[in-house]
């Protein structure tokens, strides 16, 4: 079978690297660094070191000049390191290099949060996804892997390849390899299908009942599943780690008034995220592009919190949900001082200050959720005559039928309607009754 490689789990002490070719990059390369050291923790690794390096441009071998790259390899060896964490991207190739000369194993960012969705997943769903993910990632680095198994003396039989996997005439070990890969790939995409199947008809189920739908999207650790759990006294699962979730739940909630509406919560967004892990996860992800509107959960006590609000819109965007109207909560309130809340008001001005832990705002938060739903549904009047009986239907199917009544061929209704289904009306607004004004 091809297995991928787990690697961090053999791995207790790493040494992080962090490279940029742009001085105006510098400040943001050392925040970046920071959160791939959170990252790197969140395995259970330990960071022995770490060095943020510039260069003048990039090599095709190393990434970075030659000497450099020798100096860091010695500098981790030195520090214990038995991995190197690069948090930029590497070719597969810069990874043997690097991999063959400093003895060390070699990871980069992207492989990092590959390893903690593989950590965190749970759900069927998620479980496939990351999988796919995972495998998508490997299968370019195969000779790589090959080389590794070679070294213990593995060879043939172990990890990669396998049982079934005979030889065909001319065909190298590696063509096998990665023809039992991509086999797999495929089976694993099926599977995918199947459970996306599923998922599309319980989405189904639940529009029968038009109820309002917001998602709850952020970064990682903002506190969404938190919020979730304090609107609708659920159960999500809240930890101080990144990506505690990675499925998305879907809860009833009421407001104060009593208005029903469904919220769910999502996978929490990071700033360099692997692009092919966002498409993975775009299944999990639609039920926020199908929401009605969004619930954007900021970590106001974070530093970043700027930085963090554009990763996270920015990969909405590129999730075809960039034009969602959003409902913008700077949360964990209670750790920002009277200072801090200035310039967040500066930065935000639309911001609703709230605090899950406290409850603070919690009350704008409703008001301003309250206000999204009222201009989702339009008021109507309307004459239909009896051979458009299936828009009568409509407005009963999708909306609130208020009053309803039938004249000489034609049903006089008044009636409530999602904003979407407006049009499909527009032709039989009832004329407004001349006043009697003579
Ligand atoms: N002080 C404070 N802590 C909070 C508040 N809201 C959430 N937290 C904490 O922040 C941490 C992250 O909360 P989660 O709700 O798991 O965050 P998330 O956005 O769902 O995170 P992921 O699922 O990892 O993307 C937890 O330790 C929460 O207890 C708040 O208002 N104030
Ligand atoms: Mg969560």
């Amino acid at each position: 079978m091809f297995d991928i490689r787990e690697k961090p789990q053999n791995v207790d002490r790493a040494f992080l690297v962090g490279a940029y070719f742009d001085r105006r990059k510098a400040q943001e390369s050392a925040d970046l660094l920071e959160e791939l050291k959170e990252l790197v923790e969140t395995l259970g690794i330990e960071v022995v070191g770490s060095e943020l390096v510039f260069a003048r441009e990039m090599t095709a071998r190393h990434l970075i000049g030659k000497g450099k790259a020798q100096e860091l390899m010695e500098a981790a060896r030195n520090a214990g390191a038995e991995c190197i964490v690069f948090d930029n991207e590497f070719s597969p190739g810069q990874q043997r290099a690097w991999e063959s000369e400093s003895k060390l194993c070699v990871i980069d960012r992207h492989e990092v949060i590959l390893d903690i969705f593989n950590m965190r997943a749970k759900t069927r769903e998620a479980r496939l996804q990351v999988e796919l993910a995972r495998m998508e990632y490997s299968i370019p680095r195969l000779t790589r892997m090959w080389a590794h198994l070679d070294r213990q003396g593995g060879g043939a039989g172990g990890g990669v390849g396998g049982a079934g996997a005979a030889r065909g005439e001319g065909e190298t070990q590696l063509e096998v390899d990665r023809r039992m890969a991509y086999k797999k790939l495929d089976r694993v995409k099926a599977e995918l299908e199947e459970v996306k199947k599923q998922r599309d008809t319980m989405r189904k189920e639940r529009s029968r009942v038009p109820l309002p739908h917001a998602a709850i999207v952020g970064y990682t650790n903002a506190g969404k599943s938190s919020l979730l759990n304090k609107l609708t006294d659920a159960d999500s699962y809240v930890e101080n780690k990144l990506f505690a979730t990675l499925d998305t739940t879907t809860r009833r909630m009421e407001l104060p008034d009593g208005q029903a509406m469904l919220v769910t919560d999502t996978v929490g967004f990071v700033r360099n995220l692997p692009h092919d892990l966002v498409q993975s996860f775009r299944a999990t992800l639609e039920e926020a592009v199908l929401a009605d509107f969004l619930i954007h959960v900021v970590d106001a006590s974070s530093p970043h919190a700027f930085s963090f609000y554009q990763t996270t819109t920015e990969v909405l965007a590129e999730l075809g949900a960039g034009d969602k109207r959003v409902v913008l909560a700077l949360n964990k309130v209670d750790l920002a001082d009277d200072s801090r809340q200035m310039e967040l008001r500066r930065q935000f001005p639309e911001g609703i200050f709230i605090s899950v832990k406290t409850g603070q705002g919690l009350d704008d938060l409703f008001h301003r959720i309250h206000d999204m739903l009222i201009d989702r549904v339009v008021r109507l009047d309307l004459s239909i005559p009896l051979d458009r009986m299936d828009l009568v239907a409509l407005a009963h199917q999708e909306g609130k039928v208020l009053t309803e009544s039938y004249d000489r061929g034609v049903a006089d209704i008044q009636c409530v309607v999602p904003k979407r289904f407006e049009s499909r009306f527009t032709e039989f607004v009832a004329k407004k009754k001349k006043s009697a004004k003579k």
